[in-house]
């Protein structure tokens, strides 16, 4: 995948880019990150040496602008400091896209700030003066070039006054590099954009507009990496959880993964230990949940029930949805963690038809019966608590019923899908971000 373009920014001292970077980068938090030049001159106390690249904006070309240009007064600017030895034997290397002398020191960017934006798959933001602009196009970086302008001199001499950053001789140099910098702005190709911010909200809105694109690819690449979210299964046995749930695994296969709890109850003819459950004893699971190794459990119909931690991961781990289902108490327990799943509840038509349906299915004795109707009566009152569900579908026509539960995952599906798409494209070095999470009970 080719990420997004970097951005270059560029306009007289003054004029606003940094303004207009802030809010940029306020409102797309994690979606920028700024180049960090190096420079031969000392740090300014305060300025931090190779501050993290989700810094504020480093200012990078042929002649550096003055940090108040890119940082409010109170921010401290961030470099890497060095000397000019070292600078110079990096120059000669060709490890810098561009550099310039600026009031005796030597000043540049280097290829590896710029490559460490990008490999965070972030938009690169280089703040450079207008030669800088130039240099960087006789490189293969292949950035937006967008220039802010002042309205005018007599604007731009008033803002800098009103920045009360500069000393009178400071503001000279600076508004004669500006007067260079709007002639050559206006050359034909010289940018992509201009923006002539007169008026703030206009001017944001104009950049915003020129960065949509690259802003979309990278909020597009966060959501598949992200991975889906899991969606907990809820509601009385016998509502239909397990029998929506193997038509959804069957027509969406290779989409869901179920997480397999473990319980202390007998396995019904058919069910494969490891599959359908870890059957096993009491000690061992309360072995598990003294060692914090479950995420969840439950007493339920005289059986215990949990969904140990691994169970997720497992899942997780594939970049699959992970389907969880539990009762209601499971609900409550997992609302406590920050799984941040999907909640769905399934309930019968009514207590008639709930009984009717697990005689039939012939599973119960008589007394295990009557604790499932016991618990279902309780579930039934809980599950219309506002807030509880996203969702709570009344599985009468079972067609119905699936198309609900279909449609209110699709959006996590696509994302599955999405993801397959995107790694069969890309490196397989996408599949090693494989985020194990914690979840705290
Ligand atoms: N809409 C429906 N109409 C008629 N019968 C249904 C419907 N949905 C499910 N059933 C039947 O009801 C019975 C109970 O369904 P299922 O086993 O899926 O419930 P469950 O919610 O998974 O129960 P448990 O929590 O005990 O696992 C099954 O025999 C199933 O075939
Ligand atoms: N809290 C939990 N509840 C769970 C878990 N696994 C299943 N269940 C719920 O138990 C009842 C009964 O299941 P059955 O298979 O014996 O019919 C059912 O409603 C499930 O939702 C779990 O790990 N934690």
């Amino acid at each position: 995948m080719a990420g997004p373009r970097p951005v270059v920014l560029s306009g007289p001292s003054g004029a606003g880019k940094s303004t207009l970077l802030k809010r940029l980068m306020k409102d797309y938090e994690g979606v920028f990150g700024f180049s960090v030049s190096h420079t031969t001159r000392n740090p300014r106390p305060g300025e931090v040496d190779g501050k993290g690249l989700s810094s504020l904006p480093m200012l990078l070309g042929a002649v550096l602008l003055p940090v108040a240009d890119v940082l409010s007064s109170e921010s401290s600017p961030d470099y890497h400091f060095t000397t000019r030895e070292k600078m110079q034997e990096g120059i000669d290397k060709g490890e810098f896209i561009e550099n310039a002398e600026f009031s005796g020191n030597l000043y540049g960017t280097s290829k590896s700030a710029i490559e460490d934006v990008k490999a965070k798959n972030l938009i690169c933001i280089l703040d450079v003066d207008i030669q800088g602009v130039k240099n960087i196009k006789e490189t293969d970086l292949n950035p937006i070039y967008i220039s802010v302008q002042p309205p005018s001199m007599e604007i731009l001499e008033k803002r800098l006054r009103d920045r009360q950053t500069e000393t009178e001789d400071s503001l000279q140099k600076r508004l004669d590099a500006a007067r260079t910098d709007m002639e050559l702005s206006n050359e034909p190709g010289m940018f992509d954009l201009v923006i002539v911010n007169d008026d703030l909200e206009a001017a944001y809105d104009q950049l915003k507009s020129a960065l949509m694109e690259e802003i979309q690819k990278v909020q597009d690449a966060k959501n598949v990496m992200a991975g889906p979210r899991p969606v907990v299964l809820s509601g009385p046995s016998g509502a239909g959880k397990s029998t929506l749930l193997k038509r959804l695994m069957k027509d969406y296969e290779g989409v869901f993964g179920f997480s397999v709890s473990h319980t202390t109850r007998n396995p019904r003819p058919g069910e494969v230990d490891g599959k359908d459950y870890h059957f096993t004893t009491r000690e061992n699971v309360q072995e598990g949940i003294d060692k914090g190794e479950f995420i969840e459990n439950a007493e339920f119909s005289g059986n215990m029930y949990g969904t140990s931690k691994s169970a997720i991961e497992d899942v997780q781990a594939q970049n699959l949805i992970c389907i969880l289902d539990v009762d209601i108490q499971g609900v409550k327990n997992i609302k406590e963690t920050d799984l941040n799943p999907i909640y769905i509840s399934v309930q019968p038509p009514s207590m008639e038809i709930l009984e009717k349906r697990l005689r039939d299915r012939q599973t119960e004795t008589e007394d295990s019966l009557q604790k499932r109707l016991d618990a279902a009566r309780t579930d039934m009152e809980l599950s219309n608590e506002p807030g509880m569900f996203d969702l709570v579908i009344v599985n009468d026509d079972l067609e119905a019923a699936y198309d609900q539960l279909k449609s209110a995952l699709m959006e996590e599906i696509q994302k599955v899908q999405d993801a397959k798409d995107y790694t069969s494209s890309s490196t397989p070095a996408v599949w090693c971000v494989v985020h194990i999470k914690q979840y705290g009970v």
